[in-house]
């Protein structure tokens, strides 16, 4: 049965798109953008931005956001404030970031909100804390350390938001069957908060664990949330990835809730357990001072046995690591 054609330009071209006629597409959202439709531009610039069906070009995708956002597109704006900050597609610009986020504070809620939990911080203008928060050493010699009050509550609960949506089992590919099968070791969900959904307070936050571990920003994968549910858990293992001439030197796992039972952070050769807290931040080397793997760094996330575990890691490379080319 024939389906009557859509009459918006986004359904028109995505429509056309699922019948493989993309330049006709691509035309349709061009038209539509040039007289000022601010869904059109903000399609083109999701299409700029996965690459798919247009090369990617993120430069061009900030220039079609710009343009969706001038007409009061609230998700354009945000996503060009995202990467404004973290410089895909320009140069980095925390501060004509904020300016951003400022303007569209005066008329979008959550802009607002993301703004008020900036400005709960002490920033530079580069948006880096100004100085190192306490912190509680847990070997001799400085591998493993825990910082209590990493991030404020509301911190917790945004970042939690921020990827939620986007949770999925975690899996990996099967060497043998080249299937895509249950991941062995975690059995957690897992969510990406990538460049996009870097949003300002999500930035501050990288930058403040770049502060921490004296690394640079750009040497962090994108902040990964993991969720555990009752008997869900992360086996023991090492965050090194074997063979990778780009290693995860450290990590940083920011605890953002706390009342399960279960779920400490145990590193058996160190004899160490460590209880979630909400807000805290452990943080260990994987890596010796020479750069070989340290093995003693091997750790597990215990099973939860009641109640939701919810964390968010950021593995730490030894350079700088781009996050929008896939993993190595
Ligand atoms: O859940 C935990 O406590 C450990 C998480 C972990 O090992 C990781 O994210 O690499
Ligand atoms: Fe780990």
């Amino acid at each position: 049965m024939a389906t009557s054609p859509p009459n918006d330009p986004v359904s028109t071209a995505r429509d056309l798109l699922q019948r493989a006629r993309g330049n006709d597409a691509l035309t349709t959202l061009q038209r539509a953008a040039g007289t000022g439709n601010i869904e059109a531009w903000y399609e083109l610039a999701l299409w700029r931005l996965i690459g798919h069906p247009v090369a990617r070009d993120l430069p061009a995708a900030r220039q079609a956001l710009s343009m969706a956002a001038k007409g009061g597109h609230a998700d354009a704006a945000m996503m060009l404030i995202a990467l404004t900050a973290n410089g895909s597609g320009g140069r980095i610009d925390w501060s004509g970031a904020l300016n951003l986020l400022k303007r569209e504070a005066q008329h979008h809620a959550h802009a607002a909100a993301v703004l008020k939990l900036v400005n709960a911080n002490n920033l530079t203008e580069d948006g880096y804390p100004q100085q190192k928060l306490e912190r509680q050493h847990l070997t001799d010699n400085g591998s493993v350390y825990y910082i209590p009050r990493f991030l404020s509550h509301n911190e917790c609960d945004h970042i939690a938001r921020a990827g939620a949506d986007l949770f999925e089992p975690a899996r990996v590919i099967d060497p043998a069957t080249g299937r895509n099968i249950p991941h062995p070791i975690r059995t957690s969900d897992v969510a990406v908060i990538g460049p996009v959904r870097e949003d300002l307070a999500i930035r501050s936050i990288n930058l403040r664990i770049a502060h921490e571990t004296d690394t640079a920003v750009d040497q962090g994968e994108a902040l990964t949330l993991l969720r555990y549910a009752p008997r869900q858990q992360f086996r023991l293992h090492s965050d090194i990835i074997p063979g990778t001439r780009n290693q995860r030197i450290c990590t940083a796992i920011l605890y953002l809730n706390e009342g399960f039972v279960g779920g400490q952070t145990r590193f058996p050769d160190h004899d160490l357990d460590i209880t979630p807290r909400r807000g805290g931040a452990l943080i260990f080397q994987n890596v010796l001072e020479d750069g070989r793997p340290d093995s003693k760094a091997r750790h597990a996330g215990l099973p939860v046995s009641k109640g939701a575990k919810w964390i968010a890691t950021r593995w730490i490379r030894a350079k700088s690591f781009d996050p929008w080319m896939g993993p190595e």
